[in-house]
């Protein structure tokens, strides 16, 4: 278990993580999310031993960062952003490196790089010099390294940055099945990311903790949550979806020409919807219950009232 208490890092007179408390236990898969210069990698560093904290602490599975950072370290697999250092070794070189400076030895060792170039599919690039891969590759070879001494923890900062779709999958699906018994911290300005893999959302603004909760609850604070949104082929009279019972407000959208019908809170609207566009014979192609936009309450947690702030 990760137990972090008033954690803050101050860099001169600018305080990038800002007394910054959360658990996190076995089985999670956090999505740690926030605006450019949020603090993600700051907490993620000091989590990882890398930055000492200006005050707070970290307690990892009862040892304290700072007094027992080796014993934590040990636990950890770390992938830092952008590529892996040592760019003039062969990826073979460089995970054997890794392997041996986390000690592994032997038969264990053999089985468990053999286990991570499988798992990232490094296979057909063994012999080639780390300088010399695309981006896609670079980020599996600091994949690999951070899993090669099968961690405890695992935390990614942006894990799937460069990756192809059939990559990303392949990477998703990969962090899903270690996810079993491990803590994965996975910091991503991917939104999507959060819904594929996490069981639990963070988001961070301006050094502070903005919400901590399931995806399920993040998206529920979605103005779109469980709005009805429609297409109709061809015009039509349809001012009296407005008028139905529990909708609160509609909106058709310019580019689209989709019509989105909001609920009133602990309303819902579909059932209504369908009778009206049966009875009305309206020309509708294709109706879909909304599920929470995931931009619009990263915006709506991360943006000042005075409209400061950046979206992922
Ligand atoms: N070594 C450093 N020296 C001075 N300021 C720093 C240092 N590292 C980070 N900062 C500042 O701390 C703040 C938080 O940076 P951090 O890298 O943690 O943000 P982030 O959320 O990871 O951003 P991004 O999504 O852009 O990677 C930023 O204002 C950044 O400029």
């Amino acid at each position: 278990m990760i137990a972090v208490k008033n954690l803050t890092r101050q860099f001169g007179h600018l305080t990038a993580v800002d007394a910054v408390s959360f658990d996190i236990h076995p089985g999670d898969v956090v999505g740690f999310l926030g605006p450019n210069g949020a603090g993600k990698s700051t907490t993620m560093k000091m989590l990882t031993g890398f930055l000492t904290p200006t005050s707070g602490s970290i307690v990892i599975d009862e040892h304290t960062i700072g007094d027992e950072s080796l014993a934590i370290k040990s636990k950890i697999g770390y992938l830092p952003e952008g590529a892996p250092a040592y760019g003039d070794m062969t990826v073979f070189q460089f995970l054997d490196f890794i392997a041996s400076a986390r000690k592994l030895k032997g038969a264990y060792k053999k089985e468990r790089l053999k286990a991570v170039i499988g798992d990232l599919s490094l296979e057909s690039v063994l012999n080639r010099h780390i300088d010399n891969l695309s981006k896609g590759f670079k980020r599996r070879v600091g994949l690999a390294q951070a899993l090669v001494h099968d961690p405890k923890i695992l935390i990614l900062d942006e894990p799937t940055d460069g990756l192809d779709p059939n990559q990303k999958h392949q990477v998703r699906n990969l962090i899903k099945a270690l996810a079993k018994d491990k803590i994965v911290i996975i910091s991503t300005h991917i939104l999507e990311e959060v819904t594929a893999v996490c069981n639990r959302v963070m988001v961070i603004a301006k050094g502070k903790i903005r919400f901590n909760g399931t995806p399920k609850a993040f998206q529920q604070q979605s103005r779109y949550y469980q709005a009805v949104t429609l297409s109709l082929s061809y015009a039509a009279d349809i001012s009296g979806l407005a008028e139905l019972d529990g909708v609160a407000e509609m909106e058709i959208d310019k580019a689209t020409g989709n019509v989105t019908l909001f609920p009133e809170p602990g309303h819902l609207i579909l059932n209504a919807v369908a009778e009206h566009i049966q009875l009305r014979r309206l020309p509708v192609d294709e109706l879909h219950v909304e599920t929470g936009r995931l931009d619009d309450v990263f915006r709506q947690i991360t943006c000042d009232e005075d409209g400061e702030g950046e979206a992922a």
